[in-house]
């Protein structure tokens, strides 16, 4: 269901607290990705611009409900403010009266940041009474924060009983277009899963059975199609408890008509290090004390075929470990075809994103998520918590 925006409401001389996901990759103070931080601009910009008293919220990392120097959110507090190109204030809590007398000196165009919501246990167990402590600070309140919300947590969900609650622009724009690709996909559509475990990848597979034309397996989590499909997989990532699912998804994709492509040939290693010994084997033949760690030449070749005849792409998950050079080819290899592909292409985040980024061709996405859980949960099809919670249209 459509949810109300920023757009339908007027928040001039209003205090708007708008949830953003701040939660970004640091080394010490250094915010070395602020991809999210520029991702909330837009919302925050308009809100400046319409005369609004700006109440940010994010969490950053996983302090456990306790207090984490490392994690105070001043680093991304200086971030903005140059990005907005003006002052950011930082409060040192989120809630309680020092930061509401902060927020009554504040005029209209200004904007606070309040410090990271999980320094208090409140947060993740979307405490009634945290919530309501927050909503105590605003009269409107703006979620933005895709990429958390999947997370039912009091400055996600909660908060948002307590106050007229609507969207931001990038939580709407992230549910625009992985919703409209969901429901209404241009053909040929083709979804390419990597990553590690099967386990987390099934409720998406599933999902996603229902609604490609092409599905393309790889990473650690193809081992376990291999398997079974009969072959013998060596040291590769295997989930043995997962056979029998593998086996029914194959059976699903053929009775929804459903290409199902796995690994014809991959990279093997004598151990999982960036300098072990590697060979190129087809996938009937992986030796027996070896290790598939990134899908080979053949497979590159076909998928990077059906990737160009395709007028939708979604990707989430590389195809190997990545991080290590010998064994990126895999997903540089899918991340250059998507460049290169004329159709739709989405990136689901998390570690496709990362590798997209990596390879410099982020650019030539149609969208790269903000979300790695969120943007999962919903194209697993599942009810988005943060969004369930805003007011219908
Ligand atoms: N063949 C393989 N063997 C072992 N590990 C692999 C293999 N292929 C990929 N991986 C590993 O899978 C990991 C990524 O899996 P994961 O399921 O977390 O991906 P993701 O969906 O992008 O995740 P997230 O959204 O959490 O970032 C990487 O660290 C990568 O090294
Ligand atoms: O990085 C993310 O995916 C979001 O910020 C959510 O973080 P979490 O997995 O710690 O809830």
């Amino acid at each position: 269901m459509a949810k109300k925006s920023v757009k339908d409401i007027d928040v001039k001389g209003k205090r708007v607290l708008c949830r953003v996901d701040f939660n970004v990759p640091l080394d010490g103070e250094r915010i070395t990705d602020d991809t999210r931080i520029r991702a909330a601009l837009s919302t925050i910009n308009y809100l400046l611009e319409q005369g609004a008293i700006v109440i940010l919220a994010s969490h950053l990392g996983r302090p456990k409900g306790e207090v984490k120097e490392e994690l105070r959110l001043d680093p991304v507090a200086k971030r903005l403010a140059d990005l907005l190109g003006k002052e950011v204030y930082k409060a040192d809590e989120a809630i309680g009266q020092e930061v509401e007398e902060q927020i009554g000196n504040m005029q209209p165009g200004e904007v606070l940041l309040l410090e990271n919501v999980r320094f208090y246990p409140g947060e993740e167990k979307n405490d009634p009474e945290f919530a309501k402590q927050l909503a105590q600070l605003a009269d409107v309140y703006v979620n933005d924060a895709f990429g958390a919300a999947h997370r039912a947590h009091a400055s996600t969900e909660g908060v948002a009983h307590h106050l007229p609650a609507v969207a931001g622009f990038l939580l709407q724009k992230e549910l625009d277009v992985l919703g409209g690709a969901l429901e209404e996909p241009e053909r040929p559509f083709t979804a390419i899963i990597g990553g590690a475990k099967v386990k987390d990848k099934i409720g998406v597979i599933e999902n996603l059975l229902t609604k490609v034309d092409n599905l393309l397996i790889g990473g650690g989590l193809a081992y376990t199609f291999i398997k079974a499909q009969g072959y013998s997989v060596g040291k590769s990532l295997l989930e043995e408890d997962k056979i029998e699912l593998a086996k029914s998804l194959l059976e699903k994709a053929k009775a929804n008509n459903v290409n199902f492509l796995m690994p014809v040939d991959c990279v093997v290693a004598d151990r999982f290090a960036a300098d072990a010994e590697t060979q190129v084997v087809g996938i009937d033949s992986i030796p027996d004390e070896w290790e598939a760690l990134d899908i080979g030449p053949e497979t590159r070749a076909r998928y990077r075929n059906i990737i160009l005849e395709s007028n939708l792409v979604i990707w989430n998950g590389p195809m190997g470990v990545f991080e290590m050079e010998p064994f990126a080819h895999g997903t540089n290899a899918i991340a250059t075809a998507l460049a290169d592909c004329q159709g739709t292409t989405i990136i689901g985040g998390g570690d496709s994103a990362a590798a997209i980024e990596q390879a410099g061709l982020a650019d030539a996405m149609s969208h790269i998520s903000t979300g790695g859980g969120a943007s999962l949960e919903f194209m697993e099809g599942k009810i988005l918590p943060g969004v369930a919670a805003l007011e219908d249209k």
